[in-house]
């Protein structure tokens, strides 16, 4: 997908109107959705992010795909204004994360293992807080909230408090909490996880008609059969480092992105395991 200017773009009946990333405050074409530089965060002796650089193309369906430990979660903790780096810059849609992460944090939706959701709260109340939280008014804040239960399969729990949920609709609902704003950037931390296919095709066409409709989404996954169906850019990365990163065609090289994935990544072991496990 090219750089998208948001009101040069034909509506996706997918997403409601309401939903659709505001074009208002545009900015030119050429901002990048997310640029890091030099991105570096350590645990102790443990470097978890190494000197990362990331580009994200406004209007892109990006994939971010490593390893078990690559710093994926890290990294975007980091871009989403949720954990401070130890070094680099990170700017969304030209806003500087952590010189001026209020607006940062107004111009992006996260759904992250990281973040506790009020779980003692119903799922048609957080996705409501959540949009109270963000400054707007509570008639738009209802009809979101009604046309986001619909689409995320979750009108009937919607009055079932979140901590009685199962693990599926606890993505799903926070996926709402996330979108509720609409969002110029979506950063979504394994969003496939626990939900079921139904759902899942459900918020891949959600997520493709938002990035039609002028928004970006960044999705970490370990699925590279999914990554490859529904990003057009992707980036491996690897000990905290970018290993390859561009269109999803480039990336993969004219390889499927598993093999190119593991080409890149190694840690094939090509063993069938232990004596001890097998029963015959
Ligand atoms: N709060 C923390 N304290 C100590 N080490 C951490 C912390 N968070 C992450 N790490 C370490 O940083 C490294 C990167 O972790 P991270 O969760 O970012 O990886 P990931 O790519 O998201 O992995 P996965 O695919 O398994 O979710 C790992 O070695 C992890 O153990």
């Amino acid at each position: 997908m090219t750089d998208a200017a948001p009101d040069s773009v034909v509506p996706d009946p997918a997403v409601p109107e309401t939903l659709a990333p505001s074009p208002g405050s545009a900015p030119p074409i050429a901002v990048p959705a997310l640029e890091i530089r030099g991105l570096r965060k350590a645990f102790g002796a443990k470097v978890a992010v190494d000197g990362l650089d990331l580009t994200v193309p406004t209007g892109s369906f990006y994939g971010l795909v490593g390893p078990n430990g690559a710093g994926k979660t890290t990294t975007l903790s980091m871009a989403t204004g949720l954990l401070r780096p130890d070094a680099g810059t990170i700017h969304i849609l030209g806003t500087d994360v952590w010189r001026d992460t209020v607006k940062a944090k107004s111009l992006v939706g996260v759904l992250s293992d990281g973040i506790a959701l009020f779980d003692r709260l119903t799922g048609e109340q957080l996705i409501t807080y959540h949009g109270l939280l963000h400054g707007m008014d509570r008639e738009t804040v209802a009809q979101r909230t009604g046309e986001l239960l619909d689409l995320l399969d979750l009108r009937s729990a919607g009055g079932t408090l979140v901590v009685d949920y199962s693990a599926g609709m606890t993505k799903k609902i926070a996926l709402g909490a996330a979108l509720v704003h609409a969002p110029r950037l979506l950063v979504l931390d394994e969003p496939f996880e626990s939900v079921d296919p139904v759902s899942a095709a459900n918020i891949r066409d959600l997520l493709a008609g938002y990035v039609h409709g002028g928004g970006t989404v960044i999705v970490s996954s370990h699925s590279m059969d999914l990554v490859q169906r529904m990003c057009d850019h992707v980036a491996i990365i690897g000990s905290g480092r970018q290993l390859a990163a561009g269109t999803t065609d480039e990336v993969r090289a004219g390889s499927t992105l598993e093999d190119r994935f593991v080409e890149l990544v190694g840690g094939r072991h090509h063993s069938e395991g232990p004596s001890w496990l097998r029963t015959s």
